[in-house]
């Protein structure tokens, strides 16, 4: 009998949920069992090299050639059924785990670099296993790729009950959580268990079932993909089912995996480089050939790489696609790779700057009104441009390429009745009231990432989309040309754009532009250099924000206490931390002030699924919420790990659109505490 297509898909995910659940198969030939990818199993359909054709899913032309074809976030030519299916032998979990202990050991940077580079080729050089595209996902702690908007959902007590679960019937979830205080973080705890009273139950074939790189990433995108009545308890059971197959060095990196804390010292730079050392060497030296008299052309070479390394990645969002890019198509197909419509890219920012800095810098100055909203990237293919392809509705993405389409209907309504070609869009979403004045930027964050109640909310809130900037329109790529020319296109595309910049040249018709925002209710004007690119992620000095005098601090939510009195069941004042590197935060002082009973309801609702541990009154949170933080000034203090305490500090908002990367980092700190120039 032949199984194809969705029959055999889930015929496989049934026989991995049977063993990830432990259960024994007795009576059947194991060495089919342990290969059951192989000659005559249920892959024996389809090629490995072609996904596509598998799954119909690839996007037109390979793998750069992305076009204005719409992306899904299930469009991913390298994960799924296919990679289950290969034939070439799958790098185990355990040899992956073992490349991580080694990193985390080593100290120094070069070292670090060229051990990701050898676990990258070991992941997925010529003859090897493919595993390149998780395996680079999973060094940064991820399953998908950032553009992606779907989660595990899997909070630290949930993991803490499936580890307490695969450590055996004498272990409960207080046990896992004594020792979590004592070893402070999760992955250290997990290793600490023997897992191996159970595993006699899933054990078959010689000793146990292997856990390879690609099942667990299988077995996680599966529990992404489980949502609704019961899940939670599912998602226990799934990671039990895991952790009851793991030796303590794969325990530890699955509990930090799936917890998307690494530990490792691996950052993303790090990886790119990686990435470049790995795949590019060779491509690099051949260019380093051509180098001029004088350069070093092997360090220009391995600049170019990283370049095109990371201009791929500024596309695409994706470090696992960019590997395999990198490893496939070489220079070239990094420089070639393009936007697609419907993955969102990161939004480009902006440093602090005055009028005369920016004529200074740029000569003549593109003055583009500050709008006071949430930042937004709209991508849309409408039906009539999809050239016999499918449309995509208008979707909305905030900064931090989360999907917020559904909250904002009128973003949609706005975009589907005036644009007629594929774009994407930078802009900013503001409140408006009825006549369509500005209102504060607190107002947006209403509405924002609202899931229930969204028309009665539309009632009371109206919003209205203001694009400042264009990325894509009918079929071409702009990020390379000048904003002058993406402001033409913008303006072509969306006429309403137009009324939002203006050219000057000197800083006094700059300082009229902004009083002229300020009076229509706007925050101010952006000072941009109108030659210069669009480059994603970026913080560079091509855009300048005038900033009022009065600074704020976003800072991330690291710790809490209890309230008090009828404020007893709330967490009462806030632990505050600020951005000291590869992922860990430098505490800075407390907030108690300015908070609303509601705030702090919402924010103890918010974070409880996030608490770490418990100490008496001292509550440990998992970095999960930005707070925007008033302050009178910031003073040299030994009280705090960041060196630094906020004096007089009030809470002002909760910054729904940053995630924790995004919040101020402790060298920004040092500058506004006077420790360097801002
Ligand atoms: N015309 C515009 N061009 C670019 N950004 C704009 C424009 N109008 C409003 N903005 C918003 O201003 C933000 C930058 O200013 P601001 O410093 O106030 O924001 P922030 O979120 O506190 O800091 P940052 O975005 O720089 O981290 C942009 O991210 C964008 O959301």
């Amino acid at each position: 009998m032949v199984v194809e297509g969705a029959v055999a898909e889930r015929l496989l995910d049934d026989f991995r949920l049977l063993l990830g659940a432990g259960v024994e198969l007795v009576g059947v030939d194991r060495e089919r069992l342990a290969d059951p990818v192989g000659e005559g199993g249920l892959g024996a359909h389809g090629t490995v090299d072609d996904p596509g054709r598998q799954k119909g899913l690839r996007p037109t032309g390979g793998v750069g050639a992305v076009g204005t074809r719409p992306v899904r976030p299930e469009t991913d030519p390298y994960r799924g059924a296919f990679a289950e299916r290969s034939r070439t032998p799958r790098m185990e979990f355990a040899a992956f785990a073992e490349r991580a202990e080694r990193l985390a050991a080593e100290p120094a940077d070069i070292e670090t670099t060229r051990l990701v580079a050898d676990l990258l080729a070991a992941a997925g050089g010529r003859g090897k296993s493919d595993d390149l595209a998780t395996v680079t996902r999973f060094l940064l702690g991820r399953v998908f790729p950032a553009h992606d908007t779907r989660t595990l959902d899997v909070g630290p007590a949930l993991c803490r009950e499936a580890i307490a679960r695969a450590a055996g019937p004498n272990v409960g979830a207080a046990d896992v959580e004594e020792r979590l205080a004592e070893a402070g973080e999760i992955g250290a705890v997990a290793a600490g268990f023997d897992f191996g009273g159970q595993r006699g139950l899933a054990a078959f074939g010689e000793g146990r079932d292997r856990l390879t790189v690609a099942a667990v990433d299988a077995a996680l995108r599966e529990l992404a993909a489980d949502a609704g009545d019961g899940s939670e308890s599912r998602k226990r059971d799934a990671l039990f089912g895991l952790f009851n197959r793991c030796e303590p060095a794969e325990a530890k990196l699955l509990a930090r995996l799936v917890l998307g804390e690494m530990r490792l010292g691996v950052g993303e730079g790090t990886v790119r480089d990686a990435i470049a050392e790995a795949f590019l060497a060779e491509a690099s030296a051949d260019d380093g050939k051509e180098g001029n008299d004088g350069d070093d052309p092997t360090l220009r070479a391995r600049d170019e790489a990283a370049a095109a390394v990371e201009r791929a990645l500024q596309v695409t969002n994706d470090y696992g696609r960019v590997a395999v890019l990198a490893r496939d198509e070489g220079l070239a197909g990094l420089r070639a790779e393009g936007l697609a419509v419907g993955r969102p890219v990161q939004a480009m920012l902006a440093q602090a700057g005055t009028a005369t800095d920016a004529v200074e810098a740029f000569g003549e100055v593109a003055v583009e009104t500050k709008f006071d909203g949430a930042r937004v990237q709209v991508h849309y293919v409408p039906e009539s441009a999809a050239e016999g392809g499918e449309g995509l509705g208008p979707r909305v993405y905030s900064r931090n390429m989360d999907d917020v389409t559904d909250a904002l209907p009128e973003v949609v309504e706005y975009v589907e009745a005036r644009v007629s070609v594929p774009v994407i869009l930078d802009g900013e979403v503001v409140a408006v009231d009825d006549d369509g004045d500005p209102l504060p930027f607190q107002e947006v964050l209403r509405r924002f990432r609202r899931k229930h109640d969204v028309d009665r909310m539309r009632e009371e809130v109206g919003l209205r989309l203001h694009a400042f900037d264009c990325l894509h329109a009918d079929g071409e790529d702009l990020l390379d040309e000048p904003l002058r020319a993406r402001h033409d296109l913008l303006v072509d595309v969306l006429p309403d754009a137009a009324a939002s910049v203006e050219f000057a040249d000197d800083p006094e018709a700059i300082e009229v532009a902004e009083a002229a925002a300020l009076d229509a209710g706007h925050e101010g004007v952006m000072l941009k250099n109108p030659d210069a690119a669009y480059t994603p992620g970026d913080r560079g000095r091509d855009w300048l924000k005038r900033k009022p005098d009065v600074e704020t601090l976003d800072a991330v939510v690291v710790g809490a206490e209890w309230g008090e009195g009828r404020r007893a069941e709330l967490f009462g004042t806030f632990l505050l931390g600020v951005g000291a590197g590869d992922d860990e935060f430098a505490t800075i002082g407390k907030v108690a002030t300015g908070l609303t009973d509601e705030a702090l309801a919402d924010l103890t609702e918010r974070l409880k699924p996030h608490v770490v541990s418990e100490d008496g009154t001292e509550i440990e949170i998992r970095p999960e919420a930005v707070l925007e933080v008033g302050y009178e000034e910031i003073q040299t203090s030994p009280t705090y790990s960041s060196g630094y305490a906020l004096r007089f500090p009030r809470f002002v908002g909760v910054r729904d659109d940053k995630s924790v990367g995004d919040a101020d980092s402790l060298e920004r700190v040092a500058r506004l505490a006077g420790d360097g120039a801002e």
